[in-house]
């Protein structure tokens, strides 16, 4: 039995530079792999392969955990692209579509526990976001999120709000192609915002609320700072031994709020 982390990633930088003729986007992005991780447990020694998804119950609302456990599930799909047998149980805390790229690390996680040693960006076909994913640390991506560089560890403390409501990617890089972007540090910031209006209602309150920079991760829903819970003047209420949690009550509906850091490359290696 391996047990592993499969961290979230966060997107501190992002930019969209084209669009290529089959509809995918070239990007320019700077990530860190993050403390706040799902938790894995891969058992080989079975003769049937298989997934089940358990949510963490202090992380509340269990449905933006309830991900399908069927053949698209990236956990079974990293089994198929391995051609490798195994039950995998992941506890759930990276809410799906939430820009934090759980279903990439679920999947890189997998390669990572049964020894995968080929070439990280050939793993693009399990989606844009696994190669960076089982790069780790923090990385510089380009091409379509398949093309990683690695860069020198960053220690930084983040805050993550993650809202109640979640938001398509593919629907994020529609938009994009015709609203573009307003040139924060997130050029998908705006799309988001026309796909669910509800997230520039909470980034300005967050913003007015805490005197931080708000950022978006990714394609969103979570918004992000850099800051400890504590610099927010939120006191951690649900603690578990790798957990930070505060609960928020805001315009738009309560919001999950998770104190984490960054992991350094060789943190991952030790998971793993
Ligand atoms: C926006 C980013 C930033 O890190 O992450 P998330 O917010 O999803 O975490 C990524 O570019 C998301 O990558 P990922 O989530 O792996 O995307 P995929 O599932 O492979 O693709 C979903 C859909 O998004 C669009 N897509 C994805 C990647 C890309 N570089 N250009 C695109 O246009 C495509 O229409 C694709 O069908
Ligand atoms: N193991 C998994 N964990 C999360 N989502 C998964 C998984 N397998 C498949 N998915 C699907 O992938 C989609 C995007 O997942 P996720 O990686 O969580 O979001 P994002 O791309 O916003 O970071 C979701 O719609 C979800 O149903």
């Amino acid at each position: 039995m391996h047990h592993v982390e499969a961290p979230a990633k966060l997107t501190i930088r992002f930019e969209v530079r084209s669009r290529r003729s089959d509809g995918y986007h070239l990007i320019e992005a700077e990530m860190v792999a993050l403390s706040f991780a799902d938790l894995l447990k891969v058992d080989t020694a079975v003769s049937v392969g298989g997934v089940t998804m358990v949510a963490d119950p202090l992380l509340g609302d269990a449905d933006r955990y309830r991900v399908v456990v069927d053949a698209s599930n990236s956990v079974v799909r990293a089994l198929d692209f391995l051609g490798a047998t195994a039950q995998v149980e992941v506890k759930k805390r990276i809410p799906q579509s939430a820009g934090l790229g759980g279903g990439s690390s679920d999947a890189a996680a997998v390669l990572r526990a049964l020894g995968y040693q080929g070439d990280p960006s050939a793993t693009a076909i399990l989606g844009a976001d696994v190669p960076p994913s089982l790069v780790g640390g923090h990385v510089h991506v380009s091409g379509i999120g398949d093309e990683v560089e690695l860069l020198p560890d960053l220690r930084r403390d983040y805050v993550l709000f993650l809202p109640e409501f979640s938001i398509s990617t593919i629907a994020v890089y529609r938009a994009f192609d015709r609203v573009g972007s307003d040139g924060g540090g997130n050029d998908l910031f705006l799309a988001a915002c026309e796909v669910e209006p509800k997230l520039r209602l909470l980034a300005d309150e967050l913003e007015a609320r805490f005197h931080k920079p708000i950022m978006l991760a990714g394609s969103g829903s979570t918004l992000f700072a850099e800051a400890t819970l504590a610099e927010l003047g939120l006191v951690s209420q649900r603690t578990s031994p790798e957990l930070e949690l505060a609960m928020l009550s805001t315009l738009v509906g309560s919001v999950v709020v998770v104190g984490c850091h960054t992991l350094a490359r060789p943190e991952l290696n030790e998971h793993g």
